[in-house]
């Protein structure tokens, strides 16, 4: 038997979330909340824990469920045994916790049997979809941050505006702590939220593979997309704030590129020699007119969009880049940066199959026009609903693909070290003389 820490520290560290990969966490309890539990066998300890091994120290959100005995079937979802002999059970696998969830966010039905979604997610999916009822998936936050969380705040704003291009948003948790290191302020952010679960979809990055796979083409669903991205822009612009690009704010966006390629630059060898050229198109882009600039959804790739059987598309995860401080993802920033994700995410469809070809006979037949159809197509699509030119912001358009590039070099060199050749490629193309001259 162990203190409640202890039971989490060996625990954390089997789980997908965890965030200090390979080393045990050092936990800190930061709070400790109680909620009512229906269940009387049962107590609800919502834990905000500080994991002091990490620099700076994380915060994680850690929902558990206390038992004075085992249910059928829970013990692979077992936490550990604490000093008062209580038996502690991962929140998101209890009813307990999960339909307190819901009525914390307001949010009611007959029937809360739930499953925790089982994709690779670096936050929890909890998804309520039985009993005849309109489906709900509560996404629980593990990593905390002070501060809005853009993941509930921007599609909160588009669905209060009856936006349908997200899905509906039910409710939110937000959870209060203090800093030992500052004890004259208190902390807040958001926990968990609850939204419709889109039912019959499939997910734009899979649909988009088993196209070019199949040979055939993606053009009428990108310009559909690129048509769904520009409303989605339209939304966020009329909900929050918009204002010109200032020259400070170019300044701070290019130095903000040049910072993220020396860091790249570290992590991905390749990337040294290419940095003078790539640092050659950033600077172009300062003198280049900028659009303004608004709340974008930041971490735009085909992955975070889903088509419905109906053929509209859903936008989802606007957490933004995961490697970005959350700070970076609350501000305005540039529309072309979810335009410049999805054109990179294209050419992520042809590179993963080339990626993947078994052979030089396979690699031969991807055909590598099928990324700029769809580039081309999306672009239109964009243009048609937002009467805002892409092409005139050509050499902006390029730095900022430039950058999720040299993002996408990083986080394959950390996460999938053998994908590393699909962004390397782009970026190689991005800073070619054949590409300067198209510009
Ligand atoms: N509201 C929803 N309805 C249906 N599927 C969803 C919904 N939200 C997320 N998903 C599915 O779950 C996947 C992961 O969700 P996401 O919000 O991207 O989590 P994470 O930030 O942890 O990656 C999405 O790619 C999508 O396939
Ligand atoms: O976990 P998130 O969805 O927030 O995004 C991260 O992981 C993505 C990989 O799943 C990564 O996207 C890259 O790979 C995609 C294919 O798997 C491709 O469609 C994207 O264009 C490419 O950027 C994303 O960059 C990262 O933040």
């Amino acid at each position: 038997m162990n203190s409640t820490m202890e039971c989490l520290t060996d625990w954390m560290t089997r789980q997908r979330w965890y965030a200090g990969k390979g080393r045990l966490p050092n936990l800190l309890e930061v709070t400790r909340d109680e909620w009512p539990s229906e269940d009387p066998d049962a107590r609800i300890l919502v834990l905000i824990v500080r994991d002091l091994a990490n620099n700076p120290p994380s915060l994680y959100h850690v929902p558990i469920v206390l038992r004075q005995t085992v249910p059928k079937g829970a013990g692979p979802t077992m936490v550990g045994r604490n000093t008062d002999g209580d038996y502690l059970f991962d929140g998101a696998h209890d009813p307990a916790y999960t339909s307190a969830l819901l009525r914390r966010m307001h949010v009611h039905r007959q029937d809360r049997t739930s499953r925790v979604h089982g994709g690779e997610q670096s936050n929890t999916s909890i998804i309520f979809d039985r009993g005849g009822e309109a489906p709900v998936v509560a996404k629980v936050f593990r990593l905390v941050h002070a501060g809005e969380n853009p993941d509930v705040t921007l599609p909160s704003a588009l669905t209060a505006r009856g936006y349908r291009q997200v899905p509906r948003m039910l409710g939110s948790v937000t959870g209060y702590w203090d800093d030992p290191h500052e004890p004259s302020r208190s902390f807040s952010g958001h926990l968990a939220f609850a939204q419709e679960f889109v039912r019959d979809v499939v997910d734009g990055w899979e649909l988009a593979l088993e196209r070019a796979a199949a040979g055939d083409a993606f053009v009428d669903e990108a310009t559909e997309l690129g048509r769904v991205t520009a409303r989605i822009h339209a939304g966020l612009a009329e909900a929050m704030p918009v204002r010109p690009a200032t020259l400070g704010d170019i300044v701070g966006f290019v130095a903000g590129w040049h910072q993220r390629l020396a860091v790249a630059s570290s992590d991905v060898p390749a990337l040294r020699e290419l940095r003078p050229a790539i640092e050659a198109v950033y600077d172009a882009a300062q003198d280049a007119p900028w659009p303004d600039l608004q709340r974008v959804h930041g971490d735009y790739h085909l992955g975070q969009v889903l088509r419905r059987a109906s053929g509209e598309w859903v936008v989802v995860d606007f957490e933004g880049e995961p490697l970005r401080p959350l700070d970076e993802r609350t501000r305005v920033d540039s529309p072309l940066r979810d335009v410049a994700g999805m054109l990179r995410s294209f050419d992520y469809v042809t590179g993963a199959r080339l990626n993947t070809a078994p052979d030089a006979d396979a690699r031969a037949r991807v055909d590598a026009a099928w990324s700029r159809g769809t580039r081309h197509a999306f672009l239109d699509g964009y243009i048609a609903e937002s009467g805002v030119d892409l092409r005139a912001h050509r050499a902006l358009l390029d730095a900022f693909e430039l950058d999720k590039a040299v993002y996408e070099a990083m986080y394959e060199a950390r996460n999938r070290p053998t994908w590393l050749p699909i962004p390397m490629d782009a970026v190689r193309y991005l800073v070619s003389e054949a590409r300067a001259s198209a510009r």
